[in-house]
């Protein structure tokens, strides 16, 4: 069923902001580009190349010369020089030509002056200043300084972006600029910003509802004095002037190649001018969210976490700058408290928030610290349906705030340039947030969200009565509100994050087209349908430091050893023997050795194992299944185990390392999902030559090509409806080539390994999504 299960559940309510107006030309992106996407400029037009806009002054720019100086110096006067030279020339990317991104990451740690570089408006000490005991910090994430407000539909008061208490910029409305509001709520009360000190343990009831407290003032309307802060590159990127503030004017072209050299031959970000900031939102994150836990959950296993763990760290690879925001569930040795206390209000309740920054493998990783979240480390998703919707609420709200007020490495994201990319229901309120509170009301402008459907099995349904808890204007009910035979009316956030969404990305094109079914699309195949033009599918790539027979860490004791393709055949005995040997299997190198991993539910079609299991108790064969979930399917794998001791093993938990250890020392992977929007252990499988068995389903479907006999063509067997004979009959003919045909059975694992299976080619398919996304209106 659609509804019920705790992914599925669904929490909130927040505040409705009206929205300060922002002209923040600068930053502002051209029209969409008539060329292609890809060779889309992210930037103002050049004004010699023909550009009709001129590009704004900077602090500073007067006194520099009009083109780059170009300077032979020291390594650090060269990086300015070339900075200097690319702003000189128009462009946005300063990093872009000649050093790699992450190597300007580590540097902005060393020098951290905030300034207001990626704000779509200028900032404010006071406005965007985190406060920590006592002492005000960076300014740099503020909202807009000079907001220009509008009295909300159909209220006299307005709630400014922030959940900050200390913020009381003027205000000016400008009728003129007023963003096109539909029917007025007559009740809606939109939530409010609170600086008081928040009862964070009191369970104070949903949806209390108090007038805005910010003040309009319905003066006439000057034009909206947004000033610019003045972007100093030096400053940003921690270098000194060359030569001049220091005096180390003794560097000669000698040293270490000249700045020339250095422009000819770095070939800049791989993403080249598409280069964004890029911000992921999700409920879970590999390893923070996965490893080590003692799970006995059924939905907290997740795909979604690896996806979280590895997509960002691609983007980073190709040069964008991103950032990951997750709950912070546990205490996690590498993130610090950054020392920034925010409140936001979540189903009436008012809320501290901390923020918690890691910065590794060129990925800021922001953890949202609040009560809600504490000590749910081993259960992400539990509590009833309005506590998990509450999570969420808050969660988004935080989330969509993160560019103005956490400044990595000393500087904010900001709201231009900005792409956030969330994930399933938990965050689909995100693009839903971003619309109704901001860009409806002309803030955050230039900033897009794409939300990626990894299972649309679970979608945060709830009774259309509990939609104030969201905090939304009422005509947004109608995004919600949706009917269908399972449900009933009822309020779905994942429809009305998929309707909100920029773009939209599926873990497959297979599930893709499987969800504009009926029976595929768990009653929201119209909207999937309605909405195609905006939806891609994408399979998700492996993160190779992660899964890879070479590299694997869980392979490097208890008998087990790293292997590649070269070391296949003695690597993947001698890894089968410690496995057999550690499960207290019957050590046989000439048995066939099957294995499934996975979650305990319908999904992932075990029970169709153990339909198949009076057939596979019959065969030469020893079958190893990982998996926690429902208690039946437990007890299920606990008695095939005793029933039939001598070949099969019911390993019922959640130990990462045997997962890598059965991927590693199994002949064969059987997955027969009843659907799989991508899969992930069918690809870890491949990685590591062992055979997939699978379901021709979604990704499935996408990524096992069905072997070929005559050809000596494809990556395992499929079979096409999820039922025992079917997955018998796929099974008979993979032990017939594996005990017949060894040269065959050799070919298919070559093949299976020899792909590109990296997060780096799904990064990049990624990437022209977000740049459609951003030039898209
Ligand atoms: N008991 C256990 N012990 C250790 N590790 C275990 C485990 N059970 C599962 N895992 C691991 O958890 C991950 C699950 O990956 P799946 O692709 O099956 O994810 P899931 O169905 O949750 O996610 C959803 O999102 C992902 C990502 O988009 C999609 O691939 C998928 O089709 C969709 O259903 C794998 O890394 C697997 O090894």
């Amino acid at each position: 069923s659609p509804g019920g299960g705790r992914r599925r559940a669904w929490v909130g309510s927040p505040p409705f902001h009206a929205g300060a107006s922002l002209k923040f030309p600068f930053w502002a992106p051209p029209p969409p580009p008539p060329r292609a996407p890809r060779d889309a400029s992210v930037v103002r037009a050049e004004p010699e190349a023909g550009g009709t806009e001129a590009p704004p002054e900077r602090s500073g720019d007067a006194a520099r010369a009009p083109r780059a100086r170009r300077r032979t110096v020291s390594c650090g006067r060269r990086l300015c020089a070339c900075a200097r030279s690319v702003m000189d020339r128009g462009f946005i990317h300063f990093l872009k030509p000649k050093f790699n991104f992450v190597r300007a990451q580590q540097v902005r740690r060393d020098h951290v002056q905030p300034v207001g570089r990626y704000v779509s408006g200028t900032g404010n000490a006071a406005r965007g200043g985190a406060v920590a005991g006592g002492e005000t910090k960076s300014a740099v994430a503020a909202p807009p300084l000079s907001i220009v407000k509008f009295p909300p539909p159909g209220y006299g008061t307005i709630i400014l972006p922030s959940g900050d208490g200390d913020v009381a910029p003027g205000t000016v409305v400008l009728p003129a600029m007023k963003p096109p509001l539909q029917s007025p709520a007559t009740d809606f009360v939109p939530p409010v910003s609170t600086s008081k000190t928040p009862d964070t343990e009191g369970n104070v009831g949903f949806a209390e509802k108090r007038p805005a407290e910010v003040d309009v003032e319905a003066a006439p309307p000057p034009a909206p004095a947004v000033q610019e802060a003045a972007w100093d590159f030096n400053t940003y990127i921690g270098f000194d002037e060359p030569g001049e503030a220091k005096g180390d004017a003794g560097a000669s072209a000698d040293e270490a190649g000249s700045f020339e050299n250095y422009e000819n031959n770095d070939p800049g970000p791989l993403a080249g001018e598409n280069v964004m900031n890029v911000i992921v939102v999700a409920a879970e994150c590999s390893p923070w969210c996965k490893t080590g836990m003692d799970i006995t959950l059924l939905n907290i296993i997740g795909g979604l976490g690896d996806v979280v763990g590895a997509l960002p760290k691609a983007l980073a690879r190709r040069g964008h700058r991103v950032m990951v925001v997750v709950p912070r569930y546990g205490d996690y040795a590498e993130a610090f408290d950054m020392g920034i206390r925010k409140y936001y209000k979540a189903a009436g309740q008012d809320l501290e928030v901390n923020y918690f920054h890691a910065f590794i493998d060129g990925v800021d990783f922001v953890f949202i610290d609040a009560p809600l979240f504490r000590h749910r480390q081993d259960d992400i998703y539990g509590g009833n349906r309005q506590e998990i919707m509450k999570r969420m609420i808050l969660f988004c709200k935080v989330a969509v705030e993160v560019p103005w007020h956490v400044p990595c490495g000393g500087v904010c994201y900001g709201d231009g340039n900005l792409v956030f990319i969330a994930n399933d229901w938990h965050t689909a309120l995100l693009p839903v947030y971003l619309k109704a509170y901001y860009r409806d009301n002309g803030i955050m402008q230039y900033t897009r969200s794409v939300l990626v459907i990894h299972n649309i099995a679970h979608q945060g349904r709830g009774p259309v009565d509990e939609f104030p808890y969201m905090d939304l204007p009422e005509h947004y009910l109608q995004h919600f509100e949706l009917y269908d035979p399972v449900g009933g009316e009822h309020a779905n956030i994942f429809a009305a994050g998929l309707k909100m969404a920029d773009r939209v990305i599926t873990v497959s094109r297979g599930y893709l087209w499987e969800l504009k079914t009926v029976e595929g699309g768990w009653g929201l195949h119209d909207i999937i349908r309605s909405n195609d033009w905006k939806i891609n599918g994408i399979v998700n790539g492996i993160d190779h430091k992660e899964w890879n027979p070479e590299v694997d860490v869980h392979l490097r004791s208890d008998g087990y050893t790293n292997y590649s393709l070269q070391t296949l055949d003695a690597g993947k005995r001698q890894c089968k023997a410690a496995l057999q040997r550690e499960l207290g299997l019957e050590v046989r190198d000439d048995v066939p050795l099957l294995g499934f991993i996975g979650r305990l539910d319908g999904q992932k079609g075990v029970d169709i194992i153990g339909d198949a299991m009076p057939w596979i108790a019959g065969q030469d064969v020893q079958l190893v299944m990982l998996g926690t979930g429902r208690a039946d399917l437990e007890r299920m794998l606990q008695h095939f185990e005793r029933e039939h001791h001598s070949k099969v093993r019911g390993w019922v938990g959640f130990s990462v390392p045997m997962a890598h250890r059965i991927t590693a020392g199994a002949d064969v992977l059987v997955m027969p999902s009843r659907f799989e929007p991508c899969g992930l252990n069918q690809l870890y499988a491949m990685a590591y030559g062992t055979v997939p068995v699978v379901h021709a389903v979604g990704g499935l479907r996408d990524t096992v090509a069905p072997f070929d006999p005559f050809a000596g063509a494809g990556l395992g067997w499929t079979f096409d409806r999820a039922e025992a004979n079917k997955l018998i009959d796929a099974l008979g003919h993979c032990l017939d080539t594996y005990r017949k045909y060894p040269e065959s059975w050799r070919g298919i694992q070559e093949r299976g390994m020899s792909q590109d299976l990296s997060w780096d080619h799904a990064a990049e398919l990624y990437e022209e999504v977000l740049v459609k996304a951003k030039y898209q209106w």
